[in-house]
């Protein structure tokens, strides 16, 4: 289902596991920051609505998606339950957004495979800056909502498998 036809903040809030035991990474990109913040505070005002404790939750920044990579690999050795990679990749001239989506794409998949520690994808790939705002707290809700639920629900499924 398109997201236009979901509004991605709007879940079964009594189907979420209780998070008050695991510890979260999340890594931010700084490009785009005025949606990235808007994506950190939906996934961070979730964790914290699940029971997860502020200290709990581990905030780094990189500069950009494609640095999502490096700093999700690192965030993954410490110590935590889940990491939440958080970007915003948005169309601009050239094939260079094909090639950034696609490479944070294969390297974020390539740390779910060979660490164990889920990496949450939360990067929009959007045709312009409208898509984002309406997925990062707008009308279409927000991704870091989304993405917070599924990195509670993969810290779950982590420690009990
Ligand atoms: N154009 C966008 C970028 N580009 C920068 C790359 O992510 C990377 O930082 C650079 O190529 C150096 O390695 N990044 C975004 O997150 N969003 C964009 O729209
Ligand atoms: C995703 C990008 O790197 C892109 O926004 C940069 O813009 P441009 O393709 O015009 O250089």
């Amino acid at each position: 289902m398109a997201t236009a036809n979901n509004n991605l903040s709007e879940y079964d809030k009594t189907s979420i596991p209780d998070a008050s035991n695991y510890r979260f990474g999340i890594v931010v990109s700084e490009w785009n920051d005025t949606i990235t913040e808007g994506l950190y505070n939906g996934a961070y005002n979730t964790l914290i609505e699940h029971g997860v404790d502020e200290s709990s939750i581990k905030r780094w920044d990189v500069p950009g998606s494609f640095e999502l990579i490096y700093g999700s690999k690192k965030m993954q050795e410490q110590m935590v339950d889940a990491v939440i990679a958080i970007g915003c990749v948005i169309q601009g001239e050239t094939k260079h957004f094909d090639f950034v989506c696609e490479g944070v794409t294969q390297g974020i998949k390539d740390l779910n495979v060979i660490n164990d520690v889920p990496v949450i994808f939360c990067v929009l790939t959007d045709n312009n800056q409208q898509q984002s705002i309406d997925r990062s707290g707008g009308i279409h809700g927000n991704k870091g909502t989304e993405a917070a639920v599924a990195a509670i629900k993969m810290a779950e499924l982590r420690n009990k498998s």
